[in-house]
């Protein structure tokens, strides 16, 4: 039966896809055939998708929302020459090939709009309320900061939206992640993402989509929205939303694909609608203090092992669950750190400001603003790498290339870079870094490497002084 109640943000824009509802009951549900209106392609899960197109002699169904950039294996330095990497430049050169033949529109390494997929597609005003969006890339979610409904695929299911422009689906329950309160002066959005997973685990977001609510999540802007959306799939969501508001018509009027004069009031107008309603009854609720947070870090090798940044590296022995407490032991082995040492202490050799989570214009003014007149610790190395050729462009217009260079940091070209070790842009075996990114598991920079999750104000704050630190700490 149809639930009676109201409507949740997540099932109006399901409902409205639905191209074919499965039959069945509960556990029996067939999934439904879901509508997709934006279908964005990279480099890495994109080349077997193409090939079974081949195959099977299919077009590509809807070329025209279908957009593709290079971004997880560009280098971020000597764009101009050919990519040293054989099994890079194969990748990249491959979807070259796919884009050319298919008819895709394509931003390649070098082209003004490259850039991380997931900062592409907002910044051209592609990404839009109520829309489904969906991309082989499990960080898909953060496009659900727009109130799109958001996901990451897998490589076939990439040929099936690429053959057909639907997928099939199985319905999702709904959590109603609320933030109450104003965040504090020096906390972030990072920090509130951190707080949550660490709260409800990285399995706790798992078949439910995210909905972020509450007095916190509304005063944010478009930029701290995407950071947290981002992250729902570190938390094992499905996706993560925010409900269309002032705010994010504000951020799409003007972008190249946002609509135009009447159409911009009629799609303001339905967008309008996408609100929960007040008697939808979600699946389930999670209250957060958000006046109560403060700066956060991760000590561990999943983003849920996180820590206020005031508190010292936990102690194993007093986990009362045994599998946290394992999970743990073997992660501060990793990490090289122990028990009790005030997480101020922790000594970096890198800083890595960049990524989908925080490489967008917002991340590298509050980066600038902490480095400005200031220096890089001697024998820090910090990298800033813009999400995009376009925030790129805007932070040099702005002066920020500079600041960050006349600091000592290193000042790159677009993609994903050190967020994960498929370019030249890598952290030695035993080396730590703070980093901006999402992920800090046992490799993920670079073999052996050793990631501490952290806002881009804590990573500025943690390269001048050398030890993990927020801005507070400075002077
Ligand atoms: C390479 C890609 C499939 C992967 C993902 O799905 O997220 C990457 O973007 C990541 O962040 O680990
Ligand atoms: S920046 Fe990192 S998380 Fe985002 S798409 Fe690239 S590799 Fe994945």
């Amino acid at each position: 039966m149809e639930k009676m109640a109201g409507k949740t943000l997540a099932e109006k824009v399901w409902d409205q896809h639905v191209v074919v509802r499965g039959t069945g009951e509960g556990a029996a549900r067939q999934p439904d055939l879901i509508y997709i209106d934006l279908h964005l392609v990279h480099e890495v899960t994109s080349p077997q998708a193409f090939d079974g197109l081949r195959l099977a002699d299919r077009p590509v169904r809807r070329p025209d929302l279908t957009i593709a950039t290079e971004d997880h294996n560009v280098p971020t330095v000597d764009i101009d020459k050919p990519i040293a990497d054989p099994v890079s430049r194969t990748q990249v050169e491959t979807l070259r090939r796919n884009c050319e033949e298919f008819g895709i529109r394509l931003h390649p390494m070098g082209d003004v709009e490259q850039g991380i997929v997931h900062v592409v597609g907002p910044q051209l005003g592609l990404t839009q309320p109520g829309m489904t969006v969906v991309c082989g890339d499990s960080h898909t979610s953060t496009h659900g900061a727009f109130g799109a409904l958001a996901m990451g695929i897998g490589t076939s299911e990439v040929e099936h939206v690429l053959a057909t422009q639907t997928l099939s689906l199985r319905p999702f329950k709904t959590m109603a992640i609320t933030v109450d309160g104003a965040l504090p002066p020096g906390v972030t959005s990072k920090d509130l993402i951190l707080a949550v997973i660490a709260r409800i685990g990285t399995g706790g977001g798992q078949g439910y989509v995210l909905e972020y609510r509450g007095e916190a999540i509304r005063k944010l802007s478009m930029e701290a929205r995407m950071t947290i959306c981002n992250m729902s799939i570190e938390a094992g969501a499905r996706a993560g939303m925010i409900a269309p508001d002032e705010i994010t018509y504000e951020f799409l009027k003007g972008r190249p694909h946002a609509p135009q004069g009447a159409d911009w009031d009629a799609a303001v107008a339905a967008w309008e609608q996408l609100k929960t309603d007040e008697d939808a009854v979600f699946d389930a609720e999670v209250h957060i203090d958000g006046s109560s947070l403060t700066p956060f870090v991760t000590w561990g090798t999943n983003p849920g092992q996180g820590a206020p940044l005031g508190a010292s590296v936990p102690d194993p022995e007093a986990m009362a669950d045994e599998g946290e407490r394992l999970a743990a032991e073997k992660a501060l082995r990793y990490m090289g750190l122990e028990p009790g040492t005030p997480l101020r202490e922790v000594p970096v050799d890198t800083v890595f400001v960049g990524s989908c989570t925080n490489g967008r214009i917002e991340d590298l003014r509050a980066v600038a603003e902490v480095l400005q007149g200031r220096k890089v610790a001697d024998g820090v190395r910090m990298l800033v790498v813009p999400g995009s050729m376009r925030v790129r462009a805007q932070a040099e217009a702005e002066g920020l290339g500079e600041v960050f260079t006349a600091a000592g940091a290193e000042w790159r070209q677009a993609g994903c870079s050190m967020c994960l070790g498929m370019n030249p842009d890598q952290l030695a075996p035993g080396e730590r870094c703070a980093s901006t990114s999402n992920r800090n598991f046992e490799g993920r920079q670079g073999k052996g490497g050793r990631t501490h999750l952290v806002s881009p104000e804590v990573a500025a704050a943690t390269a001048v002084r050398g030890t993990l630190s927020a801005p507070a700490d400075l002077d």
